[in-house]
């Protein structure tokens, strides 16, 4: 039986529903196996269809591509072009394969082409940018190009409603359509012969016999319509080619993200005449989804939690059963009635998304996603070494290759991009893999440089780019701190009780400075910690951590008292995890104590119930807020001292104090010297004692933080 379809394919009789290759789903692994040793549409498929060839064509992809220069170690270790000489972009060659440009991501690239090999799905979760459908375009181009097949629908004569599907090798399907077309075409040539040769003898009849012209013409007419009516059924005939691999330069690729049902599952349109001979046949009105047009290939799906639930039950019975029937979506719609035989849905399926996506997903879902295959985490830093800049010289010109409008980057331009993706990073030693942001940057210069004719992008065109190309949070908080210029609400001078200058992060890239306010009075009943809205949680951490240190160090337990906390003018946003928490100890210690907290300096950092200063994130966005609001002294945690990348123009206007203890805050931060014996010269002097005991400098003396959480 097989024998006899392969010839069919191979040249014979293509016309006929029963005679096209009847494999679908997952069987059609096995037939295509069989067709090895043939020819298809004149293209041998043998050689490349035998496993062991393919999955060395995999590994032959997936080998890293090192730019090719010389390049001397030593000068590549100090260089920011990780010791690659050229004059610009134009001198880097781009890979052509997509899994050879991605930067980084060692280990979601193994993943994709073991996943490749093996046709398992795989869960990429991370953040936005990193180059999740990237590595699913660049898996699609590891599949191999001969399994794809083209699908036909055809009309069934015994039921109208239930179409029948075919599948055949790709490019094979337009030729189908064509003949049966060329053979419709004949049928009606030869139709319409007949009927004028007709319509000529019932013309003629009815003028010489009959005598009567009328009659005739109106039995001609009659004659025409019947032919007519006659030849939509011919056409009727002629299959809809469901899905067409014929131009696909390798397997397909789909992204489904946000997809609607109809758009993912397939769906058939309505027919508003529906009977009468004026309808459209139900096969011609069946439209893939993009589960069947990733067959063989990738289907690409961020955001997974965003399709619902029925769609994810669907999407899941399609990868169970590597088949999935198309029908109309709309229950109201004549389409609902329709439903074809199965069509083949044997993709790989690549979920994506962050952290929420993967909670809020269908859990059966993720299971069968598990079960059978891959969950990588994306990174989103790399570390910084020469031959990591190299890459990311040849990512600028990777990006210049992609928009093809862009000059070439100078040098200099290419070092201002490292040094952009180094700042981004936001940890020391590394560079942001969120390289979506970055293109943006590249795609900006470019745009700029274009504007001025310039032959070239250089330096100063990426330093314009990166002022032009602010994201909303980095303009807001822009924004905000001119607007408190205006009413003076920034800075103010010498020393203030409670107040204490806050350091948030809007956004990924933005640092805002928010002064935070602590008042401390007698209580009525328990204390109480009273703080804006939602922020109230935090305080109240921030508030039980001092206590802690408070009570260790006087007779003062202000768990007894109320203590009120506002954050000024937050509107809530920007105020992050507990990096606020120095700031509030240090405004309620001072509230506490009736001691000024100088106005000049802004601080950030966690704090441990022993009093320890413990990391936080963003610190160079936050220090350069504070240089921008004029603050001329910023605290920062010890252990974020190596996260340090602020821009040139801000390091002449801050002095950077990185400190481990809230003593040492208190020293920095409140005002004169206090009264002996008093809770802040305690609380002060445990930098001595904790000194004395390492017998080390200031800012030395504690052991190691533990890093919190963000
Ligand atoms: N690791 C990478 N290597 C090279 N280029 C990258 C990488 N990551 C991102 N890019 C660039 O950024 C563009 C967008 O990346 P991509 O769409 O793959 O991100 P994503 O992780 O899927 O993001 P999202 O979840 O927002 O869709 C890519 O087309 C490419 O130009």
């Amino acid at each position: 039986m097989s024998n006899d379809r392969n010839d069919s394919r191979d040249g014979g009789d293509v016309l006929d529903p029963e005679d096209a290759p009847a494999d679908r789903g997952p069987e059609s692994n096995g037939a295509d196996d069989g067709r090895s040793g043939g020819t298809t549409g004149g293209r041998s498929v043998g050689a490349s269809n035998d496993p062991s060839d393919q999955e060395a064509d995999i590994d032959d992809l997936g080998s890293d591509v090192e730019i090719d220069a010389e390049i001397d170690e030593e000068i590549a270790e100090e260089h920011l072009l990780g010791g690659l000489q050229i004059d610009s972009t134009d001198d880097i060659e781009v890979p052509d394969r997509l899994v050879d440009q991605v930067i980084g991501q060692e280990h979601a690239r193994d993943v994709v082409m073991k996943a490749a090999k093996q046709r398992r799905h795989v869960m990429m979760i991370g953040s936005p940018g990193t180059g999740k459908s990237m590595l699913a375009k660049a898996m699609s181009e590891l599949l191999p190009k001969e399994e794809l097949q083209d699908v036909l629908v055809y009309h069934n004569p015994d039921d109208g409603n239930n179409p029948k599907v075919r599948t055949v090798p790709s490019g094979k399907g337009e030729q189908i359509v064509d003949a049966h077309k060329e053979e419709a075409r004949k049928r009606n040539q030869m139709r319409s012969f007949l009927m004028w040769i007709i319509i000529a003898v019932v013309l003629g009849y009815s003028l010489l016999v009959v005598s009567n012209i009328l009659l005739g013409i109106l039995a001609a007419g009659i004659i025409y319509l019947a032919f007519r009516y006659g030849s939509r059924g011919s056409d009727s005939m002629i299959p809809n080619l469901l899905v067409n691999n014929a131009d696909e330069k390798s397997a397909p690729f789909e992204d489904a993200t946000g997809a609607h049902a109809g758009a993912l599952l397939g769906d058939v349109r309505h027919d508003p005449f529906q009977s009468g001979g004026m309808e459209t046949p139900s096969h011609d009105r069946v439209e893939a989804g993009a589960i069947h047009k990733a067959n063989k290939g990738v289907l690409f799906v961020d955001e997974i939690n965003t399709l619902d639930i029925r769609s994810q039950q669907k999407l899941m019975t399609a990868i169970q059963e590597g088949e999935f029937s198309i029908t109309g979506q709309s229950e109201r719609s004549s389409g609902a009635m329709v439903q074809t035989e199965p069509v083949p849905t044997d993709f790989i399926m690549i979920a994506a998304g962050n952290l929420d996506a993967m909670e809020n997903m269908h859990p059966a879902l993720r299971s069968r996603i598990k079960g059978y295959g891959y969950e990588v985490y994306m990174d989103d830093t790399i570390e910084d070494t020469p031959e990591m800049r190299r890459k990311y010289a040849r990512f600028v010109a990777q990006e210049v290759a992609k928009d093809g409008r862009l000059p070439a980057f100078s040098e200099e331009a290419i070092e201002e991009v490292i040094l952009t993706a180094r700042r981004r990073a936001g940890r020391k030693g590394h560079l942001t893999l969120e390289l979506r942001n970055l293109g943006g940057l590249v795609r900006v210069s470019g745009d700029i440089a274009r504007g001025e004719d310039a032959e070239r992008v250089t330096r100063d065109h990426v330093l314009q780019a990166k002022g032009r190309s602010r994201s909303i949070e980095q303009q807001l908080a822009d924004d905000y701190i001119e607007r408190r210029k205006d009413y003076e609400l920034q800075v103010a001078d010498g020393y203030q009780v409670g107040r204490v200058n806050g350091l948030a992060v809007m956004g990924e890239d933005s640092g805002i400075m928010l002064p935070v306010m602590a008042e401390v009075t007698p209580s009525q009943g328990p204390g109480q910690v009273i703080a804006t809205g939602q922020l109230q949680e935090m305080a109240e951490e921030a508030v039980q951590n001092v206590s802690a240190i408070i009570k260790k160090f006087s007779d003062e337990d202000i768990t007894e008292k109320d203590i009120h906390i506002q954050f000024v003018q937050t509107g809530q946003q920007g105020v992050d995890g507990d990096s606020a928490s120095i700031t509030v100890a240090t405004a309620v210690i001072s509230a506490l104590e009736n001691v000024g907290v100088d106005q000049n300096l802004a601080m950030t950092g966690s704090l441990s119930v022993r009093g320890d200063v413990l990391p936080v994130g963003g610190v160079t966005h936050k220090i350069e807020a504070a240089a921008k609001s004029g603050c001329d002294t910023v605290i920062i945690p010890k252990a974020n001292e190596q996260d340090v990348m602020i821009e040139d123009e801000y390091k002449e206007m801050v002095e950077i104090i990185p400190v481990e203890h809230i003593s040492e805050v208190l020293d920095i931060a409140l005002e004169g010297e206090p009264e002996k014996d008093s809770l802040v010269d305690r609380l002060k002097s445990i930098t001595g004692s904790a000194l004395e005991k390492t017998g080390e400098g200031a800012g030395t003396g504690r052991g190691p933080t533990s890093p919190s959480p963000q």
